[in-house]
């Protein structure tokens, strides 16, 4: 493969996951049916109400899920061309950390407090405090630990689950930028699963929107930010407070998130949704009739001389930039070809592509 193919490579692809819990009460669809994929240096958002998904999918993807009451019951986790769901326990135990990795919440209960920082850390930016205990380390000291032992070992994948949460803001934004600087080091793809939509902005490429257990929206973040199409997106944006706005009373989605094991036949969001109509009771709503993908472009067609220029026109979230990244190869289509010179540039020898690139 050429360095720039590999660059660009998916890392991770998940494919129809399904997480259930069996409880008394049924079986809880914690995650069911979520699809995404991730390229190296790429970083996506989790995002949604709690008890959404999104920790049991972080669960899930380091095979962590607690069994039983757990189960991953069906789907493909390919991480770096090998579906780990397919590996024995020891196997995995291998390639947790190596390949994939997490940074947890709450940095003190993921540190051995019996241990000195030198001894869960083996990094020379612990050298002055390779002594101390975590309960001798600052919130934001023992975090960035902890994120030192995450990417220790180079993963592919890191996974960081509400990293900023217990810090102030200042840490935060200092915590935030040492994760970008090693992200872009290591060209690690990263995936934050985080309630702040400040940090989705501040860091991610991408973002999924989880409710009831799905991906009810995924794509680009500005996109997204700016043009939500899934109802349950735009309440999500619209709870978010703006500095800009005097209101009384911040926005709040009414009513709660559906209970999972006793999920309604339909869009499971209908309860809430100001725009519900009847048929969302019955069914879910063929524009979202996805399994965690949107189809942002859906069979165009064009043809361009040398020499000529085309323009491409719309309105935000028509399509625009992922033509462009279709194009670039940043993206791979679903379907269809991109044909340059008679060659469809996705299927041609890797070896081709730096030439089509830089022409
Ligand atoms: N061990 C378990 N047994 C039964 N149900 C579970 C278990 N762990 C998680 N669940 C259920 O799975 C669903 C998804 O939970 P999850 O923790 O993934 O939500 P979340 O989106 O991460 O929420 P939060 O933002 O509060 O962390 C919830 O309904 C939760 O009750």
């Amino acid at each position: 493969m050429a360095s720039n193919d590999l660059e660009n490579e998916v890392v991770l692809e998940v494919e129809d996951l399904r997480t259930y819990f069996s409880t008394r009460w049924g079986t809880v669809k914690a995650v069911d049916g979520v699809s995404f994929d991730l390229r190296r240096g790429e970083t996506l958002g989790i995002v949604g109400e709690s008890g959404c998904g999104k920790s049991v999918t972080m669960l899930s993807l380091m095979r962590l899920v607690p069994t039983p009451p757990g189960e991953i019951v069906s789907g493909k986790i390919v991480l770096q061309g090998q579906d780990i769901l397919q590996l024995t326990e020891h196997e995995m135990s291998r390639v947790r950390g190596s390949q994939i990795a997490l940074i947890i919440q709450d940095p003190m209960t993921s540190l051995n407090p019996v241990f000195s920082i030198g001894n869960q850390v083996n990094i020379p930016a612990a050298e002055s405090r390779v002594k101390d205990y975590p309960h001798q380390l600052s919130g934001g000291m023992r975090q960035r630990v902890v994120g030192a032992i995450g990417i220790s070992c180079e993963p592919a994948v890191l996974i960081a689950d509400e990293p900023t949460t217990s810090l102030d803001v200042t840490i935060q934004a200092q915590y935030l930028k040492l994760l970008k600087d090693l992200q872009q080091q290591q060209n690690l793809a990263l995936i934050f699963i985080t309630h702040d939509f400040g940090v989705v902005a501040k860091m991610c490429d991408k973002v999924a929107v989880m409710y009831a257990g799905k991906i009810v929206e995924m794509g680009d973040v500005r996109e997204i930010f700016n043009t939500p199409s899934h109802p349950y997106t735009e309440a999500l944006l619209a709870s978010v407070p703006k500095l800009e706005e005097d209101v009384d009373r911040l926005y709040a989605i009414e009513g709660q998130p559906p209970a999972l094991h006793d999920l309604p036949p339909g869009c499971s969001f209908a309860d809430r949704c100001p725009y519900v109509m009847d048929r969302c009771r019955d069914e879910y709503p063929p524009a979202f009739q996805t399994t965690g993908y949107l189809k942002a472009v859906d069979g165009i067609s064009f043809q361009i001389q040398r020499g000529e220029t085309l323009g491409i026109v719309g309105e935000s979230g028509c399509g625009k930039s992922t033509t462009a990244k279709l194009l670039l190869m940043l993206e791979e289509p679903t379907e269809g070809r991109i044909l340059f010179e008679g060659e469809d540039i996705h299927h041609t020898d890797s070896s081709h592509r730096p030439a089509y690139r830089s022409s």
